[in-house]
This record gives structure tokens, C-alpha cells and sequence, in this order.
């Protein structure tokens, strides 16, 4: 895949209490590896990975957040200008469950409403669960989100989380566009209708995403710390990032 493919980029906060198995998911998702040693994440982490909705090129930014309230301050921060959210807790871990209400509350406080799963990690270690069935799908009602239950360590669903959010944050953005295009009168382009408005007034901006970490993965595209979203060819339907602040 070409960078100038990429026209559609997330930012996926994941976040949950130490332990719960943040950073190994998202070392499975984007490396395809799992360790079983436990390093603590200190302040935040990131990775991304690319994948095809709807015939679109996406990329997925995954912010690793560290699990302990010492790092609360810092981590908070990072939260802004996400579009998305996975609250973890794990199967083995009470008090991981029990603190989800929390965590969103935290990120909500940055963020508003945005698409959010709950994943109940380590369903591998059910046989020593601590929490039932019936109590995670209440909370998750309550909460208003969709559960997945994952296994890291044996690569189950773990692509789902993130093909799910990936989906709803690209409708998102289809019907965003779709009312700024209708709103404005304005043919898109790429249906070959053009009135002589050629780009909206969003288009003429080179979107930026500050992406600081201590860890930071450079992408290939880039030779410093920011991640620039090209603009998009007039021969593609350009995508509008309404949510949190892209824009
Ligand atoms: N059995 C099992 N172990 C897992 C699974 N996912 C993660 N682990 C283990 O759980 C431990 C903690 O995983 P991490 O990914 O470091 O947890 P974290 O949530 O990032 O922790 P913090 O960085 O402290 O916030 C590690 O020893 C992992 O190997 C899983 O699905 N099953």
C-alpha cells in the first residue's frame, strides 16, 4: 500500500487498569506477536496498522495508555482527538472490571461520545474468572457499548475490536461529509458532477494529528513526530474527520 493511498486515519485510545493486556493486544494486532513477560507501560505508547474498509484505505493509530493512576496525568492528555475507544478490563481481574465506569467517564471528559467496546481480556483464563456472564453484559447495557471478549494470548478476536471501531468511525465520517456536502450544495468530485466548485473549504487544509509519545513509532511517511493526513486526490471522495478536533 502507497502512502498516497491513505486518505482515512483514527486514533484509538486504549485504556483499562495495569495488567489487563492493553499492550499486548495492540502488539497482536499490529506486530502479530504475544509475550508473556509483563513490562509496565510508563505514560503512553503507539502503534498503527493499515486495513481496508469499505474498499477505502485506513489507518489506525492505537495509543497504549499506562494502566496505573500515577500516570493519570499524563495519559489524560493523550486522550484528546480520539475518535475512538476500547475500555480493557480482564477476566482474572476484579477490581480491572469494576473501574471500566471509570475509565470512561475519563475519556468522555476529553473526548465526548465517541464509539467505544468493552473487552474483557484473557478469556483464555476462564476457568478462573472472577466476574460472570450475566454481570459484564449489564454493565456494558448500562454503559451503552458493544462487549468482545478477547483472548491475546491465543489471537481471539482481537482483529474485531479494531475492524468494528474502524467501521463506525468511517459511517461516521461518510454521513459528516454527505450532510456538509448536501448542506453546501456541493457536487463531490468523484462522481464526475462538478459544478466548478472543486473542493470544500475543509479540503484546502493539510490535517495534522500531534502524536508525541515517548515511544513513538515513526511512520515511514514521516520524518519527525507528526503524523501529516495528505490531502485528498480530486479523483477520490474526500473524507471530513468531524469528531474531536481533526478538522
Ligand atoms: N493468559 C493471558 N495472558 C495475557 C493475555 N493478554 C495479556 N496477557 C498477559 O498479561 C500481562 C499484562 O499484559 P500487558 O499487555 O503488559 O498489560 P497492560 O494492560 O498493558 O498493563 P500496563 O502497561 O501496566 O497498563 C502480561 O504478562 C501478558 O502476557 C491473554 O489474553 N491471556
Amino acid at each position: 500500500m502507497r502512502e498516497d493511498d491513505i486518505e482515512f486515519a483514527i486514533k484509538v485510545v486504549i485504556v483499562g487498569n495495569g495488567g489487563v493486556g492493553k499492550s499486548s493486544m495492540i502488539q497482536r494486532y499490529c506486530k502479530g506477536i504475544f509475550t508473556k513477560d509483563y513490562k509496565k507501560t510508563i505514560g503512553v505508547d503507539f502503534l498503527e496498522r493499515q486495513i481496508e474498509i469499505d474498499g477505502e484505505d485506513v489507518r489506525i493509530m492505537l495509543w497504549d495508555t499506562a494502566g496505573q493512576e500515577e500516570f493519570d496525568a499524563i495519559t489524560k492528555a493523550y486522550y484528546r482527538g480520539a475518535q475512538a475507544c476500547v475500555l480493557t478490563f480482564s477476566t482474572t481481574d476484579r477490581a480491572s472490571f469494576e473501574a471500566i465506569s471509570d475509565w470512561k467517564r475519563k475519556v468522555e471528559n476529553e473526548c465526548q461520545d465517541i464509539p467505544t467496546v468493552i473487552v474483557q481480556n484473557k478469556i483464555d483464563l476462564v476457568d478462573q474468572a472472577i466476574v460472570t456472564a450475566d454481570e459484564v453484559e449489564t454493565l456494558t447495557k448500562q454503559l451503552n457499548c458493544k462487549l468482545i471478549r478477547t483472548s491475546v494470548k491465543e489471537d481471539v478476536n482481537v482483529a474485531s475490536v479494531f475492524r468494528y471501531l474502524a467501521t463506525k468511525c468511517h459511517q461516521l465520517s461518510q454521513a459528516s461529509y454527505n450532510e456538509h456536502m448536501s448542506s453546501n450544495n456541493i457536487h463531490d468530485p468523484s462522481s464526475g458532477l462538478s459544478n466548478g466548485v472543486h473542493s470544500s473549504s475543509h479540503d484546502s487544509h493539510t490535517k495534522t494529528i500531534s502524536a508525541f509519545s515517548p515511544t513513538y513509532t515513526k511512520s515511514k511517511s514521516t520524518n519527525n513526530s507528526t503524523i501529516v493526513l495528505k490531502k485528498n486526490s480530486a479523483r477520490k471522495r474526500k473524507i471530513i474527520l468531524k469528531k474531536c478536533g481533526i478538522v
